[in-house]
């Protein structure tokens, strides 16, 4: 077969190379025939039967989460297990059965079909690409029904050598990817899927290779086709020339080999060849991601993102986690970190992070009742999580971190209310540290056009650059229709980056980046040309950026980033990137 190449999204970094395994696309192309009225009803106890087995390998899967799985894996099986006893999937295919006498397969598929139109119909893409998890759900049961193996698993038990296939999927669900880890697979390709899907979040996460959004892909390749993806660019090269592939080949084994060598500089302090110091703090979602933070050598969590407390906490009693159990996790990664500080952000639930999907019913989410609104539209709640963070403070250094402000009276409100809750805490004679320092998320471009406002009231600024690249340029960041627009190099963006940094720094507040900008290494220069000296990121970034730290000669980077900073041409910024990139 003549060699070609396809582009598409790029989610994982990284190369991989093998031979192509399809997996089935058409799980829901299935019989259609009708059932007699004597054998309705065991048709009826066929499929539910298959619901039962789909429940039990979801919790065995969710059991068996190995310790180290990105947290958010927990949350995305919870999110099948809910769909799986919606009566919408739970029963109306039972009614249909019953009522039209439809085979348990077609009866299903007739409402996943139903379901799939009414999704595509709704104007939030989050909330319309969950169609996707819909469609999962459905052909796992369908997979029990007609008896057919799971292909993931066949393969995966398979003895092909770790890395040697590379998946290609219409679609994928993150229950299924969890099958990759430690498995014959070194990469995936699928025809769907944007930059923020929960399957694009996992791959990363699990640091394998991944190009998504790639259209027909699983059309076009073939079963054992030799493959190459470019996860650094989303380029996918299907029967490669040998001379490609041993490019492709040296170029995987130099990023293996750069990686060990990375390894030796997790003691290191990061520090500029000039003589600079900076801080490379980790991002966290739960405690147990403390132990790849301290490995790879973080000085502390620069933003615990506490939600994740708060999410996947289907079929549990309490549909908000208690202030205890609270505490036991803040608790857990502050004694993880070892006396190093942990910066706790409050609750930043709503837009792509939904405390509960059928409760959100705002036209625009991401600008609608979340993070610190939410909060403080519910004190009881808030009280009782700013308690708990208060409380873990009483066992090493805790920073608490509040997202989305953007109103003077916003922040006074939250001042208020810490030191109400450090007041219920005195009276009832429970430790904690009484000068915890407080910040701000600056996330909003509003927050960074008003800096002395936050400047004269809180201890410290971390930069969301996630929010604030989707605000500045008004495009939803999990929309893959828009995902080309979404630019951190836009020069409004980089002037309000600049400028919160510019500012936070005369005024002696300390400032740092959280967002994906600050795990990039092609912008780690650039951020540190504009003053930048903490940087907090996925534990998995840290010693690449380091590594680029360390490399780094600030009264090179200076003058070059001044000038990306006056130019306001597209072209010319990102020429000028590169320059400091060759330094
Ligand atoms: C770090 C950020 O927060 P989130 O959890 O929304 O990505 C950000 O917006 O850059």
């Amino acid at each position: 077969m003549a060699c070609f190449t396809l582009h598409g999204i790029p989610v994982s970094s990284g190369i991989a190379i093998g031979r192509a395994h399809l997996l089935a696309p058409a799980a829901l192309d299935v019989k259609h025939y009708l059932i007699p009225d004597e054998q309705v009803e065991a048709e009826v106890q066929r499929l539910q039967n298959a619901f039962a087995v789909v429940h039990r390998e979801l919790q065995t899967i969710w059991n068996e989460l190995p310790k180290d799985s990105p947290a958010e894996l927990g949350a995305f099986i919870d999110v099948h297990v809910l769909i799986l006893s919606d009566p919408m999937i739970a029963e109306v295919p039972l009614d249909i059965i019953r009522s039209r006498h439809y085979n348990a397969e077609w009866a299903l598929v007739t409402q996943i079909e139903e379901l799939s139109a009414q999704f595509d119909e709704i104007e939030d893409a989050y909330l319309r690409a969950r169609k996707g998890d819909i469609q999962q759900v459905g052909e796992r049961v369908l997979k029990i029904l007609t008896g057919s193996a799971d292909t993931l698993a066949r393969v995966g038990n398979s003895e092909e050598p770790i890395g040697s296939l590379i998946v290609v999927a219409h679609d994928i669900s993150p229950a299924d990817m969890l099958q990759f880890k430690d498995r014959a697979f070194g990469g995936f390709i699928t025809d769907l899927g944007g930059p923020n899907s929960h399957t694009a979040i996992v791959a990363r996460s699990l640091d394998i290779p991944a190009a998504v959004g790639m259209d027909n892909a699983s059309t076009l390749i073939e079963q054992d086709d030799v493959v190459i993806i470019d996860g650094d660019v989303g380029v996918v090269i299907v029967d490669p020339p040998p001379k490609v592939l041993e490019q492709y080949r040296e170029r995987q084994a130099r990023l293996v080999r750069d990686r060990k060598k990375l390894g030796k500089l997790r003691k290191m302090p990061a520090v500029t060849r000039d003589g600079v110091e900076v801080a490379l703090l980790a991002n966290i979602e739960l405690p147990e991601d403390c132990g790849p933070a301290m490995d790879a050598g973080a000085i502390g969590v620069g933003l615990f993102r506490s939600e994740f407390l708060f999410m996947g906490r289907t079929g549990q009693v309490n549909r908000l986690p208690t202030e205890d159990e609270q505490f036991e996790s803040y608790r857990a990664a502050v004694l993880a970190m070892k006396g190093r500080p942990v910066t706790i952000r409050t609750l930043d639930i709503g837009a792509d992070k939904p405390l509960d999907h059928a409760e959100q019913t705002a036209l625009n989410p991401a600008l609608g009742l979340r993070a610190i609104r939410y909060c403080l539209t519910e004190p009881q709640m808030f009280l009782a999580q700013l308690r708990a963070i208060l409380r873990a403070s009483a066992f090493g250094p805790v920073k608490l971190l509040i997202p989305m402000l953007a109103h003077a009276f916003e922040i006074d409100q939250s001042l208020a209310m810490i030191e109400q809750a450090k007041a219920q805490l005195r009276e009832a004679d429970i430790k904690f540290d009484p000068l915890i320092q407080v910040g701000a998320m600056i996330e909003i471009p509003a927050a960074a056009l008003t800096l002395p406002m936050f400047v004269k009231r809180l201890d410290f600024l971390s930069i969301g650059t996630n929010d604030l690249i989707q605000y500045t340029l008004a495009i939803d960041r999990a929309d893959h229709e828009v995902a080309h627009l979404y630019d951190p190099l836009h020069p409004a963006v980089l002037y309000l980056l600049s400028h919160t940094i510019a500012a936070a720094d005369k005024a002696g507040v300390p400032v740092a980046v959280c967002g994906e900008m600050a795990g990039d290494t092609k912008l780690t220069r650039l951020l540190l040309g504009m003053g930048l000296r903490e940087f907090s990121m996925h534990p998995a970034q840290l010693l690449p950026v380091k590594q680029e730290v360390l490399n780094s000669d600030l009264s090179l980077i200076a003058p070059v980033a001044r000038k990306i900073l006056r130019a306001t041409e597209p072209q010319a910024i990102v020429e000028a990137v590169e320059q400091l990139r060759a330094l």
